[in-house]
C-alpha cells in the first residue's frame, strides 16, 4: 500500500493547536469574506465561503533588523515566520540579485538548493509537517514543487508523494524526485487534474499538502521580498511568472509587511506574467471578473506555468490591485528569445522564468515601464532543469 501510516492530526482535520507548533503570532483571515479565525497547521480554507485563508501576523515587530545568514537559510527571518521547535533547512535563500542592464535586476532563484524558489516555502512547510507529526506529504506538480518536496521530505525523514501530469514534466525535475526517493504517481491530464487528486489525498487525511494552498509555504516564499529589500530597498516594479499564483502574492505580502513595520513607505508594483496559451489570471483581471476564468487545456512551452486553474487567484489579484500592478501575457516565441538573451548575459533560466524578461521587453516597448525605474525580474528556476527545451 502506498500510504502506510496515517497521521492522527490530519485524520482529525488538521486541527492542531496553533500555539503549540509556533503559529501563535498569526491569525487566519479570508481575503473574500473577511472571516477571521485561529490558524491551524493543516486546514487552509475559510469555513464560511471556502476561499483560501491568508496567514496574517497579528502584531508586527517594530525593531526588526533583516539580515540573511547562509547558516540559517530562510530561518534568518524567523521573527516574521512560524516558529516550530525543529527547523528543517537546506540553507535555502540568499540568492543573488544580478544586474542585467540599466535599472534591471534578476533575482536568481535558480541558485536555491533544488534550483527553484519553492525551497524557501518547503523549509517552512516541511518543518510544520514534522511538528504536527505526519509521516506523508503530498504535492501535485509541474516539476519544481515535486523536486523541492522530495528533497525536503528526504531531509526530514518524511515520505513525499508526488503527482505529476503524465509526459508534461521536464527531465531534470523528474530526475530530482527520483533521486530523492519520492513515491511518484503519473496522472493523465494536466497539472490541474493532478492537483485535484493530491487534494483528495489531503482531504482524506492520507498526507499533508505542500502545494501553495498551504499558507505556511507561502510564508517562506515572502522572504524573496526581504532579500530584495536587503539589497536595494524598494524597486519600482517586480515582475513574477504566474502559474498557481502563490508566489506573486507571497512576494507582495513580504513587501507589505515591511511597509507595516515602517521600513519602507511603498510597495513595488507587482507585475504578473502568463503565457498566452495559459492565461487564466490575466483574463480574469482584464475582464474584471469576480470569478476565475479557467483555461481547460493550457498550452505553453513554459511547462512550470502551464496551469489553467490557479488556486491562489484571489490572493494574486489582491497583490496586483493593492500594489497598482498589472498582468501581462507573452507568447512562446517571445519567451524563448528572452531566454536566449539572458543566457548570453550568463544567466541560464528555465522558460517560465524567462517570461519575466519577455514581459519587461514588451512593457518597455509599450512605455508601461521605463528604464529610469528599477525593475526586478524574479528568475524562478534554473535552466538546467529543462535541458530538452534548448534547441
Ligand atoms: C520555475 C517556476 N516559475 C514560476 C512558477 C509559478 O509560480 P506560482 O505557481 O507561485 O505562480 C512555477 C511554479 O509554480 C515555477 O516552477
Ligand atoms: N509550477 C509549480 C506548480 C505547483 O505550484 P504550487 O506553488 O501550488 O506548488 C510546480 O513546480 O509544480
Amino acid at each position: 500500500m502506498l500510504i502506510n501510516k496515517l497521521s492522527k492530526s490530519l485524520r482529525a482535520g488538521g486541527g492542531c493547536g496553533g500555539n503549540r507548533i509556533g503559529l501563535g503570532k498569526y491569525v487566519f483571515k479570508c481575503p473574500k469574506c473577511g472571516y477571521e479565525t485561529q490558524p491551524e497547521a493543516g486546514k487552509f480554507t475559510c469555513p464560511r465561503c471556502g476561499s483560501l485563508m491568508e496567514a496574517i501576523l497579528a502584531e508586527l515587530p517594530k525593531d526588526i533588523k533583516l539580515r540573511y545568514r547562509r547558516r540559517l537559510g530562510v530561518w534568518s527571518y524567523s521573527q516574521l515566520l512560524p516558529e516550530p521547535k525543529n527547523r528543517v533547512t537546506l540553507n535555502e535563500g540568499g540568492t543573488p540579485l544580478i544586474r542585467i542592464s540599466k535599472g534591471l535586476f534578476g533575482k536568481f532563484e535558480g541558485l536555491n538548493p533544488t534550483g527553484s524558489f519553492k525551497d524557501r516555502g518547503m523549509a517552512i512547510g516541511v518543518s510544520l509537517a514534522k511538528a504536527i507529526g505526519v509521516s506523508n506529504i503530498v504535492v501535485a506538480s509541474t516539476g519544481n514543487t515535486a523536486a523541492s518536496a522530495s528533497a525536503y521530505g528526504a531531509r526530514a525523514g518524511l515520505r513525499a508523494i508526488v503527482l505529476l501530469p503524465s509526459g508534461k514534466v521536464a527531465r531534470g525535475k523528474l530526475a530530482q524526485s527520483i533521486i530523492h526517493g519520492a513515491s511518484i504517481m503519473s496522472i493523465d491530464g494536466y497539472f490541474d487534474d493532478a492537483l485535484t487528486e493530491a487534494m483528495n489525498m489531503f482531504k482524506a487525511g492520507k498526507a499533508y499538502s505542500l502545494n501553495s494552498i498551504n499558507a505556511w509555504r507561502l510564508e517562506g516564499q515572502k522572504s524573496i521580498a526581504y532579500e530584495i529589500y536587503e539589497d536595494i530597498k524598494v524597486p519600482d516594479n517586480v515582475i513574477v511568472p504566474v502559474g498557481n499564483a502563490g508566489n506573486i502574492y507571497a512576494i507582495w505580502k513580504g513587501f507589505w509587511e515591511l511597509m507595516q513595520i515602517g521600513l519602507i513607505d511603498k510597495v513595488p508594483r507587482m507585475i504578473g506574467v502568463q503565457a498566452e496559451g495559459a492565461s487564466p489570471l490575466y483574463e480574469t483581471w482584464r475582464r474584471g471578473s469576480s470569478e476565475l476564468i479557467e483555461v481547460k487545456e493550457p498550452k505553453t512551452v513554459a511547462s512550470a506555468i502551464r496551469i489553467g486553474k490557479p488556486v491562489n487567484w484571489l490572493k494574486a489579484l489582491k497583490a496586483v490591485n493593492n500594489s497598482g500592478g498589472l498582468l501581462v501575457t507573452v507568447n512562446d516565441n517571445e519567451i524563448m528569445i528572452a531566454r536566449g538573451r539572458l543566457a548570453r548575459r550568463g544567466i541560464f533560466v528555465e522558460p517560465a522564468s524567462a517570461s519575466t524578461y519577455a514581459a519587461y521587453i514588451k512593457l518597455i516597448r509599450n512605455s508601461v515601464i521605463s528604464n529610469d525605474e528599477r525593475t526586478v525580474l524574479v528568475l524562478t528556476g534554473h535552466g538546467l532543469k529543462d535541458p530538452d527545451s534548448v534547441k
